[in-house]
């Protein structure tokens, strides 16, 4: 990239930055060898021609853009193939997925969730007969749970699997509309099997939603198999190529041993076995939310980058009226609305991969039949996955906002980047749906500290806090993240007292608790921010990097801590000792820190090492040639490709004759 040549502001804001931005390169991606890796796999997928798109996607009919999309995935997965063999190398598929994609890949499910439910939910004897296959792609698969009735509450699910023990198979039904499956990405035309979580019936009685693996199309003809109705849900706000689709069945026969097993079981007989915790059957969600703080990570610095290098390009204005007119990063309001976003990446990245620790070790824990830690890790992973996914969105529209008229441009790629960001707050567990789960936690967390338990690490703040509440407010970081904790220890306090209050007024805990919810999710909120904060002010300390790396970095965990003080100040004043003049102090830090950052910015987004093809926006390219790009892809219209539209003759011209009458 070194070479290209780039506009020139961004050649003096390159020479300007106080850090190596290899050695930051180096640090995201877990060393120069990884750094290496990646960049020799990326160059080899993005120099593949079939690759590219002669059109841009947003030309292509509905259609058009789907059978594109299907056939770049399939290219992609023979390239990848191919390349693993070759270097013994297990790429990232998510990161080069938008380059190729833009959007995102009919296979997305197959390998996020498909692959993932018959690892965390099969047999070792179920692994062995459907995970070569799907591993291969001889098999297509999805992850179908969700109903057009049911999403959220998925003890609610319709969809029937019922015993049939003389034939030792279950029997799939959809008996009525709002049973059938709605939304399971690549359903829609593209795969031929897929998870089906189903209520399972045996001898008339219900043992609750279970997994099974379905065969819904003809592997040769890939007609769908008598008895089955799938089809394609149609366009939507975001994930145009995701192929989302609906499914239903009639009397349909599959053999018994297509429940996945690993938890609980049916014999020939029809003898329901319970698994060690029924709860296990939800294992892939919990997964994919944690996988999806990460992807937080990635979308927020795709927009970061575009923002930041167009805002050192864009000049607009002056700040004095003398002086030229200005880059529109020295707005320190813009520097407001993109340095969060730099910092939040890095917040999320940290805290991914403190949690996919987190993650595999209660994993490792379960195979040995120990559940201890898996209330703390769902609590966790929910709100996280909430917050982040909320904050993510937020701070993609905040840059496409930040980027004025050109943003609104599909070709600055921000409004797609944003529609498959805020997908994230929907899918896999809705924000407030999740935020309650945690908040059960809480709640169990607070009642266990006032009778004097020792709680897990994540809530034993709730403990200290009982015991000292006045802890003087100090500004440094460490003490901001104390403040966080009595903000999210004195709403969680808040909210068990007003459930306990409707309580004493006669309600029912049920309905004390949807009476308490909106402050019940404002403490799963509160805490989730106490977990970001601390998490990622801890991994920056802990970071091992050279003395100018390192206070760059720490500018940015603290800009993050700083930047949601006073986002909700309001918060530290009611439940923490902070005074106003620590909180004047808290805004003089800030604007230091924007100041402090502004020399770093575009070194910052160069560090996120976004390849222009990953990019695909005519704002963010690396070197900077924003106008130009813009119209030449303006030039690529098809409606550029002709003087004269036949729409003028057709309608324009009667129009204007008639008017002449
Ligand atoms: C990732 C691993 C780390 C390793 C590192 C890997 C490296 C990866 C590299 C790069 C990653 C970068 C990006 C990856 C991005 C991943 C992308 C993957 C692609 C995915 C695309 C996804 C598309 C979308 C797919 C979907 O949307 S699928 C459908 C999702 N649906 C939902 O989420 C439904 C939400 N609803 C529910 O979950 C439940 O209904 C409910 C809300 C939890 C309620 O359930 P239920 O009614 O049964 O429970 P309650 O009666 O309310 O009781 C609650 C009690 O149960 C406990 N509980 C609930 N759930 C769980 C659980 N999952 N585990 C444990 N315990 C659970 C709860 O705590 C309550 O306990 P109690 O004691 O209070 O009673
Ligand atoms: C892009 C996209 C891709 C998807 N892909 C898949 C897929 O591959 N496979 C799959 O199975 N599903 C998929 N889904 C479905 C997704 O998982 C659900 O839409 C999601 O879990 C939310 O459920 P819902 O639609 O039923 O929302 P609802 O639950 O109907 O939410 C509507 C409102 O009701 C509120 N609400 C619901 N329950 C409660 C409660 N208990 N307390 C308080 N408020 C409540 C919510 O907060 C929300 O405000 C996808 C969805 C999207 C958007």
């Amino acid at each position: 990239m070194a070479n290209v040549k780039c506009n020139p502001d961004l050649v003096r804001e390159r020479a300007k930055c106080s850090f190596d931005v290899n050695e930051l390169i180096h640090l995201i991606d877990g060393g120069e060898n990884a750094t290496k890796e990646k960049r020799h796999f990326e160059e080899t997928i993005f120099s593949v021609k079939e690759l590219q798109d002669a059109v841009p996607e947003e030309y292509l009919s509905h259609k058009d853009r789907y059978e594109n999309a299907v056939r770049k995935a399939t290219i992609l997965r023979d390239v990848c193939r191919e390349y693993m063999k070759k270097y013994n190398y297990k790429p990232n598929r998510f990161r080069v997925g938008h380059g190729v994609f833009k959007d995102v890949s009919p296979f997305l499910l197959h390998d996020g969730m498909f692959v993932a439910t018959i690892i965390g939910q099969g047999t070792p004897e179920q692994q062995a007969e459907w995970l070569p296959k799907a591993e291969n792609m001889q098999i297509i698969g999805t992850y179908a749970q969700t109903e057009l009735g049911h999403g959220s509450f998925i003890r609610g699910l319709e969809t029937r699997a019922t015993y049939d023990p003389k034939t030792e198979e279950f029997i799939l039904n959809n008996a009525t509309l709002s049973s059938f499956k709605w939304w399971p990405g690549g359903l829609g035309s593209t795969v031929n099997h897929c998870i089906v979580v189903a209520q399972l019936f045996i001898n008339g009685k219900s043992y609750g939603i279970q997994p099974f693996i379905v065969q819904i199309r003809d592997l040769n003809t890939h007609k769908p198999l008598p008895g089955v109705k799938v089809g394609e849900i149609g366009p939507k706000m975001g994930f145009q190529t995701a192929n989302n689709g609906f499914l239903g069945f009639e009397n349909f026969r599959i053999p018994r041993m297509n429940m996945l097993m690993k938890n609980a079981q049916v014999l020939k007989d029809g003898t329901f076995v319970k698994g060690m915790n029924e709860k296990l059957t939800y294992g892939t969600m919990v997964m994919v939310r944690v996988g999806i703080v990460g992807d937080c990570s990635l979308n927020t610095s795709l927009a970061a980058t575009i923002a930041v290098r167009y805002s050192a390009v864009r000049h607009q204005s002056k700040i004095k009226a003398k002086e030229p007119e200005v880059q529109i990063l020295d707005y320190v309001t813009q520097q407001h609305k993109l340095f969060i976003a730099i910092a939040s990446s890095h917040v999320f990245r940290n805290v991914y991969s403190w949690l996919s620790k987190s993650y595999l070790n209660v994993m490792k824990d379960l195979a040995q039949g120990k559940q201890d830690h898996l209330p703390e890790l769902h609590a966790t992973a929910c709100c996280l996955k909430a917050v982040c996914s909320r904050d993510a969105g937020s701070v993609v529209e905040e840059c496409r906002l930040a980027c004025g008229g050109h943003g609104y441009m599909t070709s600055s790629n921000l409004p797609l980047v944003y529609g498959f960001t805020i997908a994230t707050v929907t899918y896999e567990g809705e924000q407030t749906v999740l935020l309650l789960q945690t908040a059960r936690y809480l709640v169990k967390a607070w009642l266990a500290a006032l009778q004097g338990k020792v709680l897990a690490p994540s809530v034993s703040y709730l403990s200290d806090w009982l015991k000292n509440d006045n802890v003087r407010w100090q500004n440094t970081p460490e003490g901001i993240v104390k403040g966080f904790q009595h903000v999210a220890a004195g709403k969680v306090k808040a909210a068990y007292d007003t459930i306990q209050k409707y309580i004493k007024l006669g309600k029912d805990y049920e309905d004390a608790w949807n009476l308490a919810s909106v402050q019940l999710m404002k403490a799963s909120e509160a805490h989730s921010r106490s977990i970001l904060c601390e998490v990622s002010w801890g991994e920056v300390i802990r970071t091992s990097a050279s003395p100018n790396l390192l206070q760059v970095l720490k500018q940015l965990a603290q800009l993050y801590l700083v930047y949601w003080t006073l986002e909700t100040s309001g918060d530290f004043l009611v439940y923490s000792n902070i005074s106003k003049d620590d909180i004047a102090i808290l805004r003089e830090k800030y604007e230091e820190l924007l100041a402090a950052i502004r020399p770093n910015a575009v070194g910052l987004v160069d560090a996120f090492d976004l390849r222009d093809e990953i990019l695909h926006s005519t704002l963010g390219s690396y070197d900077g040639r924003v106008y130009e790009r813009l119209m030449e892809e303006a030039l690529k219209s098809p409606l550029n490709q002709e003087s004269v539209n036949a729409s003028f003759h057709k309608y324009l011209k009667p129009l204007m004759e008639k008017a002449k009458l």
